[in-house]
């Protein structure tokens, strides 16, 4: 790691890490760790009951629990089993642009990126069984009772309300963080699901915990509870290695009977009869093509790019648009529009110096220091006017988290990682992320072509609404009081601004300042949700409206974006959808 000195150096160390990476998931190492295939060949004869498209969060969770209740079920993924790096969270950071992320490309007119590498966002998104949840930072967060009535008014449907939807969230969650089951928040979380939760146990969380309460901010042992405002310890799906819904559902030792799995295989396009119902599939393996059927549902969770690309594929979507492809209109509804997501902006403290060099990093924690908090503004407001996720960054290697262009999400320009890099040497971070939980900007996902093999184009129309902007302001003017804390002062720290050349005609902190930073520097959190949107695409049980025998179960189907991270809602849908199709049987 010394000859890492500047971003190239950076780029091409985390390039042949990846590359040595990629050549033991050659070798399959993994691969007994993961539920193994069917023969292709049987699956086309089966007479299966369902057919999940996509293995990902919700997926994983949807196949598990209906072969649970004895259907016979069809799981197809695109991708294969999950390799090594994601198994380590120490390693997640590899994850991002390598084989198993679809890389999507998010164009966000009128902004002209000025500060990225490359004149698009990206969307990352898992291609691997487990989905996002196997590439994801793992933080487990729910969102507060006011995010899901905003669902129950899109679907009018009160199972949506936050009282209803726990029980659900509460079915796939093993909580064992002591301190919260000593307490009274025990009651909102699940003991004996598959999938293990844990908390944030480092001591540098408790020195940010005090510099927020200087300022007046609260300290909440769990905000998974009904206290939706105040800092905490971050939680995680981690206990030594990752948990995702892979490691829930789909482990070697979770095979059934009844559930019948098929990698790397990408489904192209679901068969409709003349009826509109919904009997089965088509899809792509070792350049094959094959069919496959279901006597009673087709359930797509290809995640929020891919279920709508399968749908309009499949002649539903909006009309002029699919015809504008020459794809038969099956039934005309709004699918790929009202995508949307946070928007975070970085914001770079140079805290004290250290010439510390940490001791060997463990590759079984996440590789930094993770806190959040839910801010309001206003103190006495119920809901967070915006989220803070913050790492922190110890010793004297900190510097190197901005040249490691995975580490934030987007490849920002070299200047501007040298430029941290050279300000940060030698000194601890904290880097935070600032963002509007509940913005108003709306974009769409689109066919580029009639051909599955093209990627969608995805305008993220990030900011179009003026008041996000102003409201993003608002957060950082708000949250950059924390430089003024007696504990930042004798600390030395430093608002870095890698931004100089551009917005340092501005007073550094005033509005018109903020506006050309954010401008720059915000990225998309990947979050994205709403592209089969309930209450226009789908039913409030997830039901492809005008079409019998399919739903949608995954992100795509969020109305409005929750306040929080969409991995924990996501696993909620995959519960909730379950128990309806099982209700339905
Ligand atoms: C890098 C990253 C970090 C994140 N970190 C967090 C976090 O820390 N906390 C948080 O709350 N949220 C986080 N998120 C967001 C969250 O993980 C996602 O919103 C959520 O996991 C989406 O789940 P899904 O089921 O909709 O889709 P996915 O989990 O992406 O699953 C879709 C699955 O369908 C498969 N598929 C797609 N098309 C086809 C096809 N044609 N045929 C067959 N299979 C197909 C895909 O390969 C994939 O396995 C993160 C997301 C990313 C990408």
């Amino acid at each position: 790691m010394e000859h890492i000195t500047n971003a190239a150096s950076s780029d091409a160390y985390t390039s042949s890490v990846q590359n040595a990476l990629s050549v033991l998931t050659t070798l399959h190492i993994t691969s007994y760790m993961w539920m193994p295939e069917t023969d292709v060949k049987d699956s086309v004869d089966a007479e299966y009951e369902y057919i999940v498209v996509g293995a990902g969060t919700a997926g994983a969770i949807v196949a598990g629990r209906l072969a649970q209740s004895q259907a016979r079920v069809l799981l197809i993924e695109a991708g294969g089993d999950p390799p090594i790096e994601t198994i380590y969270p120490g390693l997640a950071l590899y994850t991002r642009w390598s084989e198993i992320d679809y890389n999507f490309t998010v164009s966000s007119q009128p902004y002209h990126h000025d500060c990225l590498e490359e004149p698009y966002f990206t969307l990352h998104a898992g291609k691997v069984l487990g989905g996002s949840s196997t590439i994801s930072i793992m933080l487990y967060e729910r969102g507060n009772k006011q995010d899901f009535q905003r669902w129950v008014t899109a679907s009018n449907d009160d199972s949506w309300s936050w009282e209803n939807v726990l029980k659900y969230f509460k079915r796939t969650e093993k909580m064992e963080d002591q301190a919260i089951l000593n307490s009274p928040y025990r009651q909102y979380h699940g003991l004996d699901g598959p999938l293990i939760v844990t908390r944030e146990t480092r001591m540098e969380v408790d020195a940010y915990h005090s510099i927020v309460q200087q300022l007046g901010g609260k300290v909440i042992l769990d905000l998974n509870s009904n206290e939706t405002v105040g800092y905490s310890r971050a939680q995680y799906t981690l206990k030594d290695y990752r948990q995702s819904t892979a490691t829930a559902f789909l482990k070697a030792s979770d095979t059934s009977t009844y559930l019948h799995l098929l990698k790397n295989t990408e489904v192209t396009k679901i068969i409709l009869d003349d009826n509109n119902r919904a009997v089965g599939v088509k899809a792509k393996r070792n350049n094959k093509m094959y069919t496959f059927n279901a006597s009673k549902e087709v359930i797509l969770s290809a995640g929020v790019i891919n279920s709508p690309k399968l749908l309009m594929l499949s002649g539903i979507g909006p009309k002029e648009h699919l015809e504008c492809k020459g794809i038969e209109v099956k039934v005309d509804l709004p699918v790929g529009k009202n995508y949307h997501d946070h928007i975070g902006v970085v914001i770079a403290h140079r805290l004290q110096k250290s010439n510390e060099t940490l001791t060997q990093v463990d590759v079984r924690e996440y590789p930094t220091t993770a806190i959040i908090g839910y801010v309001a503004i206003n103190e006495s407001k119920k809901y967070p006017d915006y989220v803070l996720s913050g790492h922190f960054v110890y010793g004297k290697d900190a510097a190197k988290l901005p040249l490691q262009e995975n580490a934030f999400y987007d490849r920002y320009r070299s200047c501007i990682r040298n430029t941290l890099y050279r300000e940060s040497k030698r000194h601890n971070m904290l880097y935070a992320f600032i963002s509007n939980p509940t913005p108003l900007s709306r974009g769409t996902v689109t066919l580029r072509s009639s051909h599955y093999k093209d990627q969608p184009v995805i305008d993220g129309n990030f900011c179009s609404v003026e008041v996000d902007l102003e409201h993003h302001i608002d957060f950082l003017q708000h949250y950059t009081r924390v430089q003024n804390t007696e504990i930042f002062m004798q600390l030395g720290s430093k608002l870095l601004n890698p931004i100089e050349k551009k917005c340092g005609k501005y007073e550094m902190g005033s509005r018109k300042f903020w506006r050309c930073y954010i401008m720059c520097m915000m990225s998309p959190r990947n979050h994205a949700v709403g592209t089969c949107a309930m209450g226009s695409v789908v039913d409030s049980k997830l039901r492809v409206l005008g079409v019998q025998g399919l739903r949608v179960a995954d992100a795509s189907i969020i109305p409005v974006i929750p306040s929080v991270g969409t991995y924990a809602p996501t696993m909620m849908i995959g519960e909730k959808a379950a128990s309806m199709l099982i209700e339905d049987m």
